[in-house]
């Protein structure tokens, strides 16, 4: 955790920008106005109207310019899909000066490609959130450029805290958290979906049983985290010997859900890191 102060007043002063109107743009967006910045500091641009009204009814600015929306921001969230971060920095580079924070969400494309494609000294960061951002659960991990300043993270997880839980790493372990959080979440919907069609087979109406596995996946998680215990421990403190928790795992452990799990973990991670490769040189200035 770091033990840099940050500046209340001068954060609620600084001007926030995001590039690309999307899902992970907007619950990034929700999290920060929860905390000390205005809408009316804030601003998304995207080419079309489609996603802004959303920012709209939040009271953020739009725009269809990127370039006109770097000249107005300090902090410049870049949450476009990946094969569009080249397209897009090149079309703002000329715009980013010494006062500029680039920050990156875009899956797999590395810091090194980042600032291969904005001018010399940029401060960029590599972010790595999740959709539950959306409801400020979201677990999000970040790290540094070689020109980004301790100050310049402090300042990112101060913005970012009311997000969910924020943390900083070395850019290694994005793509790893990319697989275990950012595509994590889909794997948990997988499970819940499973959960709820299992009690379909068994005669539970659809609405219900869909209703019921959402909250167990809620407080699964909530008392995980809350407990600091380690899930084998909870999941030992459910199964009675003999009863019917320990036959349900059984049957999960037979159909190999742990190491499909950790399969879908690794997969997604080195998908990232393809990701990461494929982006590296393209449309790059240098
Ligand atoms: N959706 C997720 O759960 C997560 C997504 N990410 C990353 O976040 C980034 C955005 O993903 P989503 O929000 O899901 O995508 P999205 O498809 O919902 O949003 C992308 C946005 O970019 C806009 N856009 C397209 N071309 C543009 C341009 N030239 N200039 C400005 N805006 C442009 C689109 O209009 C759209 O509003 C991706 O790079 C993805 O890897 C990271 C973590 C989780
Ligand atoms: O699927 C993807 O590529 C993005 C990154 C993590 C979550 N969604």
């Amino acid at each position: 955790m770091s033990q840099i102060k940050t500046d209340p007043e001068m954060e609620s002063q600084l001007k926030i920008g995001f590039i690309g109107a999307g899902n992970m743009a907007y619950g990034i967006a929700k999290g920060i106005l929860s905390g000390d910045v205005l809408p009316a500091n804030m601003k998304v641009s995207a080419p079309s109207s489609r996603n802004l009204g959303r920012f709209q009814e939040l009271g953020i600015a739009v725009t269809h310019s990127n370039p006109e929306l770097v000249c107005s921001s300090d902090v410049v969230f870049v949450a476009v899909k990946p094969h569009l971060v080249p397209l897009v920095l090149n079309e703002v580079s000329q715009h980013i000066t010494q006062r500029h924070i680039i920050v990156s969400v875009a899956a797999g494309v590395t810091l090194a490609t980042l600032e291969d494609l904005l001018p010399f000294n940029s401060a960029v960061l590599r972010l790595m959130p999740n959709l539950p951002c959306l409801v400020q659960e979201g677990a999000l991990l970040f790290s540094r450029g070689s020109h980004a300043k301790p100050e310049d993270g402090a300042l990112l997880r101060s913005l970012l805290h009311r997000c969910g839980l924020v943390e900083e790493g070395p850019e290694a372990w994005i793509d790893i958290h990319t697989g275990l959080s950012g595509s994590g979440v889909a794997f948990v919907y997988l499970f819940a979906e499973a959960l709820a069609e299992g009690a379909v087979k068994m005669g539970m109406p659809s609405a219900l049983a869909h209703s019921i596995a959402s909250q167990t996946v809620l407080g699964a998680g909530r008392l995980l985290r809350d407990s600091g215990k380690h899930p084998s421990q909870l999941r030992s403190e459910v199964c009675t010997p003999g009863g019917t928790t320990i036959y349900g795992l059984h049957t999960l452990e037979q159909g190999g859900v742990r190491a499909a799990t950790m399969s879908a973990v690794e997969s997604a991670t080195e998908r990232a890191r393809e990701l990461g490769q494929k982006s590296a040189g393209v449309g790059c200035k240098k």
